[in-house]
């Protein structure tokens, strides 16, 4: 025994050293948590440690993910993690995946192994599927998350506890797509736009998300006629029927050709769309020759870091050009079926985002930002700051220690505030951890999800996609109608993908029969046991924007005869008046409120995946790199 393990097993006493030691750990995640997290359950006395993580070591990374140096840049945080705890104690089994925690190999029965599961993740969606997948194989989990000062840890255990699930996490904050398409008044839409030019052009084809001018904007309605007749006089009869990408693909992504497309032609279309302009300020073209004669605007800055100086026009310009031309080869190098994705620590895809953004704010008068400000309002950075992740990792082992005792009732849910707060002024934050929701549809006795839609204008893309996808974090969403079909199946290859998405998805949900009233099974291929019952209502008007509405609460159907389907308004007033009861109850709560930030600009899936800041369609933080269509 050494020294150190000694240390451990006075302090913890013989019986829980014990469990320590014999409990199979997994631990999801090796980044600024996980790295804590390794260290501690290494020293406690854990010795057979499981650990997941897809992504390689940054050098951004290393002011607080202790195990990494800067010679392991580029190489796998789980292996080089695994390496790190071992040379402060060899003895240990580590097992190290550097591997996405939605892949095949990690199955229910891969789950089902462990005795306990720790997640040090930094995204929603992965968070929700360990969530399914521990509930599932009934092992508990021990949940947490940090964004700048604040952080979290809670237990989540089947049946005792709340799940990561039970509550619903409030919505992303979206812009109105005319905001950002016509008329953007903020650097966030600026910033918002240039993503979605930066996706339009080079990820994954989709040719319904645009980035020119729209001519739907609601605000034209009154004058629409002139407003077509304008675009038609500002663009000619091609150019009008293709999307930025298409017009791209035929310019071969020239891009001199690009920018005189999105800031010259483009923003005469606008100013051609009179009413926007009645009670706004008119954007103005980029005019180039003026441009390259023009002083440098800005004030000479010695003081300042490279990436916090302001880029004049010309320089936005220098850089979009540039990056453009990188970006061209990198796309027209990828594999048929292959695209780029955005990612904030790749030079060029940022290059590439801020100088659009920015020369998208000068042509609409807004004030111009520096990169570093554009890198944290595109890349939703809160800063992490290390002393926290220790605390929450701390926090983590203490709550682990409880499960393994057996005695998951004194488990707490704990919060990091950035100041002293309630009676006892206190940082950490313990409060008692809920109980289940019995109407979570994720670990409730009757998961049910009543939608409220036109089934006759919403197609099962949207309910595959945008639903069950994106809203519920289904992976492989199976849809099985009442009478036993399969109106969504998990595609097993690419021909049956293809069959999906060309065949299945444009059809509207009337035409498999879906009606108001009609409930259907809804599973996961890639979540075990995960079932839930989705019940259509019929919706009084269709809005394309929001061409579907959640009812949370499932109380319609607790009232209803046994076949999942309310009966109407009445139902919709229980609804209300559960919703606001448990919101009250909630407001009233002596416990403190989860953390939440006060950054203006950065959003929803910040370390503690509960909290949100405010923004945006910012966010979209993807696991894999670059994947495959
Ligand atoms: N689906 C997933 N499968 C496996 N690991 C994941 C998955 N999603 C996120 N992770 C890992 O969770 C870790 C979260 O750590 P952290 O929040 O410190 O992020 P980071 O990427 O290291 O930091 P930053 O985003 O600030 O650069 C990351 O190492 C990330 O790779
Ligand atoms: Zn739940």
């Amino acid at each position: 025994m050494t020294d150190r393990t000694g240390a451990a097993q006075r302090v913890l006493g013989g019986d829980l050293y014990t469990r320590i030691k014999q409990c199979k750990l997994l631990v999801v995640g090796a980044g600024g948590i996980g790295c804590e997290l390794l260290k501690n359950v290494a020293l406690a006395g854990f010795q057979d440690i499981h650990v997941i993580d897809l992504d390689t070591i940054e050098l951004t990374n290393l002011n607080r993910q202790f195990l990494f140096q800067q010679q392991h840049v580029g190489q796998s945080k789980a292996k080089v993690a695994r390496e790190s705890v071992l040379r402060f104690n060899p003895s240990l089994s580590i097992t190290a995946h550097h591997a996405n925690i939605f892949e095949d190999k990690f199955s229910l029965g891969f789950f089902e192994q462990f005795d306990l599961v720790m997640n040090a993740l930094d995204n929603l969606k992965a968070r929700n599927h360990v969530n399914r997948m521990c509930l599932a194989a009934n092992k508990p989990l021990i949940e947490s998350g940090s964004a700048g000062y604040l952080g979290q840890v809670t237990v989540i255990s089947k049946g005792k506890t709340e799940c990561y699930e039970c509550q619903p996490k409030p919505p992303p904050k979206q812009y109105p797509a005319c905001t950002i398409r016509n008329t953007p008044s903020t650097i966030v839409h600026c910033i918002v736009w240039a993503k979605f030019l930066f996706s339009h052009l080079y990820g994954e084809a989709d040719h319904e998300n645009d980035v020119a001018p729209n001519p739907d904007d609601p605000e034209l309605s009154a004058d629409a006629k002139d407003s077509n007749t304008a675009m038609d006089e500002k663009q000619d009869g091609e150019e009008k029927r293709m999307n930025t990408r298409q017009w791209a693909e035929s310019n071969d992504y020239d891009p001199q050709k690009l920018l005189e497309k999105l800031f010259v032609r483009d923003v005469i279309v606008l100013l051609s769309l009179a009413s926007l302009w009645k009670k706004r300020a008119k954007p103005r073209v980029l005019d180039l020759s003026q441009i390259n004669t023009a002083q440098d605007t800005h004030a000479k800055q010695e003081d300042v870091l490279p990436d916090q100086k302001l880029w004049t026009v010309q320089d936005c310009v220098d850089r979009f050009l540039h990056s453009a031309g990188e970006l061209k080869k990198r796309f027209q190098a990828c594999a048929p079926g292959d695209y780029l994705t955005w990612d904030k620590d790749d030079d060029v895809a940022m290059d590439f985002v801020c100088a659009a953004a920015n020369l998208r704010a000068y042509v609409f008068g807004i004030p111009l930002k520096s990169r570093f400000d554009i890198k944290s309002m595109a890349g939703n950075i809160i800063p992490a700051i290390a002393t926290t992740n220790a605390v929450v990792a701390g926090l983590i082992l203490t709550e682990a220690m409880k499960v393994l005792r057996g005695d998951i009732d004194s488990c707490k849910a704990v919060y990091l505030s950035r100041t002293a707060m309630g009676a006892g002024r206190r940082v950490v934050n313990p409060v008692p951890i809920s109980a289940p929701n019995p109407k979570c549809y994720v670990c409730g006795e009757r998961a049910q999800v009543t939608v409220r839609l036109d089934p006759s204008r919403v197609t099962v893309e949207t309910l595959a996609e945008q639903l069950l996808k994106k809203d519920l974090s289904l992976v492989a969403p199976v849809v099985v109608l009442a009478s036993g079909a399969e109106m969504i199946a998990a595609p097993e290859d690419e021909e049956e993908e293809h069959i999906l998405k060309t065949k299945v998805y444009p059809r509207t949900l009337a035409s498999f029969g879906i009606r108001d009233g009609t409930a259907c099974s809804v599973m996961d291929d890639m979540q075990a046991n995960f079932k839930l019952s989705l019940v259509f209502r019929q919706a009084d008007e269709h809005d394309p924007d929001t061409p579907y509405e959640i009812v949370a609460d499932t109380s319609t159907a607790a009232n209803n005869d046994g076949n999942g389907v309310g009966d109407g308004d009445e139902g919709d007033e229980a609804e209300r008046g559960a919703s606001s009861a448990a919101a009250e109850k909630r407001k009233h709560s002596p416990s403190p409120p989860p953390p939440t930030t006060t950054t203006t600009t950065t959003t929803q899936d910040v370390g503690d995946g509960t909290t949100t800041t405010t923004s945006d369609a910012l966010a979209d933080k993807t696991p894999a790199k670059k994947s495959k269509a």
